[in-house]
């Protein structure tokens, strides 16, 4: 699986101009094309939710132009769409499936609409009866009430009333109200049940009306679509920033300090999930808001947990569920049942990946608990994301507590694709200064004297690959058994405290420092699944205010983002006097010529292995420590890293 490791953040602050929004963009998308005239969209949303949508219009005979700067123009077919056939494959974009099939329905064509796998087990049956009470003939091909769905062409009786549910998700009102301007008859629309995710009712008739349809509503439970609407392009229409997206950013904020601004929504927006910015306001965050820009900043005293509502912020409150991580108290989300069917079960999946870092979590039916852990767990077979953009984006911000991974974090891609390098961003990460260079180089020396001069952490991470090969003595695994070893270096049970390091509860500081655990530890250095097994663990050692770790691929595989990377080395021979006089000193009987003659050997295996070979990379200093004293090598690097 992929995965991505963030690194432990100590920070936020900046600027981040919002992708569009995704629930403007489709909406703008699909009226434009049924509107009479060309109408030139500006921001609109590019990822895998508007793609699918763009296809499918393309699909079906809409003229659609891709211009510089992002700018799309949609030729608009006056309603009728002029391919009357085909299969329409819409991902797991829920703007999509559920307001195409309703102007599909009244289409008068032959259709097929479907998606991948998850769309098929989300809802679609409360939107089919409502059209089916227009005479819509639809058919379900796999589980009734669900995608995919067969449309055939029908005779459709607008007019009257059609009763539709609304508390299993807004989009099927949302889908009736956007198709039933095609009709041209005046038709009520009534919502049977407790309307949820009230606020995308209004951008759906804040959209409708841009495009020349004004819908008239009493209250939440009757919508009157006029006699004689039809859809007229506005000419050029710009798209928000996405409000869902900018909660990621304002979290980050109100936790790393900020301040962090996003551009693109504002007091003015037409999107219900600004309010989230309320929430964090009512968790202790300092809010400040434009016309087109909300700024968050963490409070003096820190964030406390609350209980909130979220029917109205479905999509922005899966990021209080992980910003409660670092709130004093609880913080409950209640009316928040759509989750369960959403991109995955979005309540089982945040209470089983919340648990992970450490949090008690309790969930119902409708709501979620979260009480946070004094302290971060990071595991390490990392946070899934279950096919779901939004926990994927929301556990990011579990990063302010610990190094991170986040398995297959393109899931993204549904609505913010370059989410991660936005974060960059706007984030700084603990620093690291990153020692490599060849065996006894001095650079264990040299990295302990920087962390203790900077009061950083320390990760030997020659010490975990000594540890592996012991391990494996001990478990009767041979050096060379690859899966063998890697499977010792994954479940490496190691306590590193000040000088002593145990395993298995045994202390082992002098047994791994032996000259065959050396050539031990350089053999299982070499197999890729051993790096592989031990990369995330080292990652774990990167902790506030900072980490000098040493070895032979600090700066290029396991912290390439590394602020200070040094290759420290000396010449063979003052490598091998230095191991000499360091064994004597230590009691150990020895010679210079093996001790000269191993180095050598050694330093060509590090040398020319396939994974994490030893060299020194164009982006760390050059430090040869031959004519110099300790002091002065650690003077250097902590020049180097002051610069
Ligand atoms: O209409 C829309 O654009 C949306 C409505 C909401 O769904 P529900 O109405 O199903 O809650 C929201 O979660 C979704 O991301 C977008
Ligand atoms: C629920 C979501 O998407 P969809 O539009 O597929 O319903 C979402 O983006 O959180």
């Amino acid at each position: 699986m992929e995965f991505l490791d963030l690194p432990p953040l100590l920070s936020a602050r900046g600027t981040v101009r919002l992708p569009g929004s995704k629930s403007i963009s489709n909406r703008v998308l699909l009226l434009s094309a049924l509107a009479d005239g060309e109408t030139e969209v500006r921001d609109l949303l590019a990822s895998d939710d508007t793609h699918v949508m763009l296809e499918a219009l393309k699909q079906l005979g809409v003229g659609i132009r891709h211009e510089a700067g992002g700018v799309v123009r949609v030729a608009g077919v006056g309603g009728l769409f002029p391919v009357k056939s085909g299969d329409i494959f819409l991902g797991n974009a829920g703007t999509a499936v559920r307001s195409l099939t309703a102007a599909l329905a009244l289409a008068g064509g032959q259709y097929k609409v479907s998606g991948v796998p998850r769309m098929h087990e989300r809802p679609i049956g409360d939107l089919v009866d409502g059209l089916r009470q227009l005479g819509a003939d639809i058919a379900y091909l796999g589980n009734e009430g669900f995608p995919p769905l067969q449309l055939k062409p029908a005779q459709i009786k607008p007019g009257g009333v059609v009763k539709v549910r609304g508390d299993v998700s807004s989009q099927f009102l949302t889908g009736l109200l956007m198709a039933l301007p095609l009709t041209g008859v005046e038709t009520t629309v009534e919502v049977v049940g407790e309307l949820i995710s009230k606020p995308y009712i209004e951008i759906t008739l804040a959209t409708m009306a841009r495009f020349g349809v004004n819908v008239v509503r009493d209250g939440w439970q009757r919508f009157v679509v006029p006699a004689g609407s039809r859809y007229r392009s506005p000419g050029t229409i710009y798209v928000e920033g996405d409000a869902s997206s900018a909660s990621y950013f304002l979290a980050l904020g109100a936790i790393g300090g900020g301040p962090v601004r996003v551009e693109g929504v504002g007091r003015d927006s037409i999107q219900g999930d600004v309010r989230f910015a309320d929430a964090l306001a009512r968790m202790g965050a300092v809010i400040e808001m434009g016309d087109n820009w909300i700024e968050a900043k963490a409070p003096a005293g820190g964030l406390t947990g609350i209980t909130l509502d979220c029917n109205h912020i479905p999509d922005a409150a899966m990021t209080l569920a992980t910003t409660a991580l670092f709130a004093a108290g609880p913080t409950m989300l209640t009316n928040i049942a759509s989750w369960r069917v959403k991109e995955t079960d979005r309540i089982a999946a945040m209470a089983k990946e919340l648990r992970k870092l450490g949090a008690e979590v309790e969930e119902g039916a409708d709501y979620i608990r979260v009480t946070p852990a004094k302290a971060l767990s990071s595991p390490p077979e990392g946070i899934d994301t279950y096919d779901d953009h939004r926990v994927a984006m929301c556990f990011s911000l579990a990063a302010f507590g610990t190094a991170l991974r986040i398995n297959d974090p393109k899931c993204v891609a549904k609505t913010f694709p370059d989410y991660f390098e936005r974060l960059a961003t706007v984030t700084e990460a603990v620093p690291v200064i990153a020692i490599d260079g060849p065996s006894a180089s001095g650079k264990g020396t040299v990295a302990a004297c920087v962390a203790a001069a900077l009061g950083w952490h320390y990760l030997d991470s020659g010490a975990l690959y000594r540890l592996t090969a012991l391990a494996a003595r001990r478990a009767g695994v041979a050096w060379d058994d690859e899966s063998g070893v890697a499977a010792v270096a994954a479940r490496l049970d190691v306590v590193f405290d000040g000088e002593s390091i145990r395993l298995a509860g045994e202390e082992v500081g002098e047994a791994i420092r032996t000259e065959e655990m050396s050539s031990g530890a350089s053999k299982v250095a070499a197999l890729p699944a051993v790096r592989a097994a031990l990369l995330f663990r080292q990652r774990l050692f990167r902790r506030a205010p900072g980490l000098v770790g040493d070895g032979r691929d600090m700066g290029s595989v396991v912290f390439p983002d590394a602020k200070t990377k040094v290759f420290l080395t000396a010449s063979v021979e003052i490598r091998a006097e230095r191991r000499y006089k360091q064994l004597i000193g230590k009691g150990i009987e020895a010679t210079i010529q093996p001790i000269l003659q191993d180095l050598r050997e050694r330093d060509e295996r590090d040398s020319q292995r396939s994974v994490a070979p030893l060299r020194q990379s164009d982006d760390a200093e050059l430090l040869d420590t031959s004519a110099l004293t300790i002091d002065e090598a650690v003077a250097k690097v902590l020049a180097w890293a002051a610069s």
